[in-house]
């Protein structure tokens, strides 16, 4: 029982029966902190379940429009089983004037053990006082925009910097896809497991499928990204990060634009370093299903800073969120390109042709040392950020996550085919065109003039490349079999590299390895990656 329930005023509050159990009711209240499902028990005890509003994604309110035989008190998909009922009252075109509303949530499940996950969650509330349906759809729209105001207010909370000049479109989100990452999936993820919760959290988006490399560099460099205030969500792997992140810098607002935008990863890629390095900072469960995860922190609205790290060669100035690699590793990367049908694996079966092949590079590193982390650094994040998201809810013993009064309308008569033809997609506002080779996205006015391409963003605060380092900088002059300089924890899902890297903490981790290693030796450190 949560001893805080009584202490928070209700928005709303309602009593509702189960109808599938009769005689038990729920005092169901709506506060700041979630759902409140208050259990009135035979003893007249009661128990309460929580369900944070950090959990929840949406909610849908709805019409009994069924012609059905099932039986009000629960619907099947199975009529056979309708004897199973013992209140038989069959639906007939006119009988149910209830108004429902959904409400979707995803819950943390077994909490701290290995299969740790998050379920779908549905609790559909019948609202049926009156005998007209319009008058219970005003009860229940009530609930419907209260629960949304408060989903609204976790992604408007004052921290997105919306432009002076009136640009800012609050909810629309723009996804760009890579139809060629990772094992070249991602058209289908889109369609069968993203669109779905961007259509219940109600969230509105412009689709654009990139049709060659630069594709989504050419498009963050030209396109009014003001009308993307929800951000840009990549649906691919950290390559297709990299061009959004560069092709912003290369504009003349290329600082207004990283202080409006926000940014996400879905992983579709074969590394997926910066999806993982993400969940891992805030103890979602990843590994059980990538997309859901990333997915719940892009309809959850949570944001934070995070390090970018300027790299500068003799010939270019690159941005880079993830590491920066030279020797073993980036050869691995670099050279399992043909095998990239195989997805992620094709880093494994590389790593061992190099260790049997190994080479050493000579260089010259040179580094400024931390030395004491907590102090040098900013070792914030998370903890003081809008991300304190998606807690359990106080669950009773025993009790069925999807709990019901009256019937699930959603199962049984909103029957919306799914959708399998991609060019069908359509989000509330956006059509999406097509689905050949070319781009998809028509409606982006360009900005810039075609010729106008050069790297902006800040600029450095280190010597140039030729000039020597500062004198409290340490310097190797060896023959390296690596060195790979991190900022996120993972630079893909199975190898972590930085476990104490935070996404804004100013630090980059540097992991050297010298001429001389035995291969036995970079076998084991090579396996070690993993945990
Ligand atoms: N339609 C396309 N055809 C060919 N290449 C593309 C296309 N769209 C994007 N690219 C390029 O593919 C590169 C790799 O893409 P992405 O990062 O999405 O997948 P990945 O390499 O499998 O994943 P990861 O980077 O996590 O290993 C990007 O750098 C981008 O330049």
């Amino acid at each position: 029982m949560d001893e805080n329930r009584h202490a928070i005023v209700p928005i709303l509050e309602e009593t509702f029966y189960a109808l599938s159990r009769k005689q038990l009711s729920y005092r169901v209240s709506l506060t700041p902190v979630g759902l409140y499902l208050t259990k009135r028990c035979d003893d007249d005890s009661e128990k309460i379940d929580l369900i944070n509003i950090k959990d929840i994604i949406g909610c849908k309110s709805m019409q009994n429009s069924a012609k059905s035989n099932n039986c009000a008190c629960r619907p099947t998909k199975n009529t056979e089983n309708i004897n199973e009922c013992q209140v038989h009252i069959p639906y007939t075109e006119d009988a149910d004037c209830s108004a429902y509303l959904c409400v979707y949530a995803y819950i943390l499940k077994n909490k701290d053990m290995k299969n740790e996950k998050r379920d779908k969650m549905t609790v559909t509330l019948r609202f049926r006082n009156f005998n007209s349906y319009d008058e219970n759809n005003k009860v229940a729209t009530t609930w419907k925009l209260a629960i949304k105001s408060l989903l609204k207010a976790r992604y408007e909370d004052g921290t997105i910097v919306a432009p002076a000049d009136n640009q800012y479109l609050g909810n629309r989100l723009l996804v760009i896809v890579n139809p060629k990452s990772g094992v070249g999936k991602s058209r289908e993820i889109f369609q069968r497991k993203i669109v779905p919760i961007l259509n219940t959290a109600d969230v509105d988006y412009d689709l654009h499928i990139t049709c060659m490399q630069n594709d989504a560099r050419n498009l963050m460099q030209k396109s009014d990204i003001y009308k993307w205030g929800r951000g840009v969500i990549v649906l691919g792997g950290d390559g297709l990060m990299f061009e959004v992140i560069n092709g912003l810098m290369e504009r003349p607002d290329w600082q207004r634009a990283f202080e409006y935008l926000t940014f996400s990863v879905i992983p579709g890629g074969s590394g997926n370093g910066m999806a993982k390095s993400i969940s891992f900072e805030t103890n979602e469960p990843y590994n059980q299903d990538p997309i859901l995860i990333s997915v719940l922190n892009v309809v959850s609205g949570n944001r934070c800073p995070m390090d970018l790290v300027r790299v500068e060669t003799l010939t270019e100035v690159v941005f880079s969120f993830l590491s920066i690699g030279w020797g073993f590793i980036a050869d691995i990367d670099i050279e399992s390109e043909r095998l990239r049908m195989l997805g992620s694996p094709r880093f494994t079966i590389w790593s061992i042709a190099k260790l049997i092949a190994l080479r050493s590079y000579p260089a010259r590193l040179s580094y400024c040392k931390i030395n004491n982390l907590e102090i040098e650094t900013r070792m914030n994040n998370f903890t003081i950020s809008t991300f304190d998201n998606f807690h359990e809810p106080v669950t009773t013993e025993n009790e069925p996550l999807s709990i019901e009064f009256g019937m699930d309308p959603l199962e049984e008569f909103d029957k919306r085919d799914r959708i399998e033809s991609f060019s069908s997609i359509i989000s509330k506002r956006t059509a999406f065109m097509s689905v050949n080779e070319a781009s998809s996205f028509t409606s982006i006015p360009e900005l810039l003039e075609e010729s106008e391409v050069w790297v902006r963003g800040p600029i450095s605060r280190l010597p140039p490349l030729s000039d020597p380092v500062p004198s409290d900088w340490e310097v190797i002059e060896d023959e390296f079999v690596m060195i790979h300089a991190s900022y996120l924890s993972h630079i893909s899902e199975d190898v972590i590299l930085a476990p104490k890297s935070k996404l804004n903490d100013g630090v980059i981790w540097l992991l050297i390895i010298k001429n001389g290693i035995s291969r036995t030796t970079l076998l084991q450190v090579n396996t070690s990656f993993e945990t």
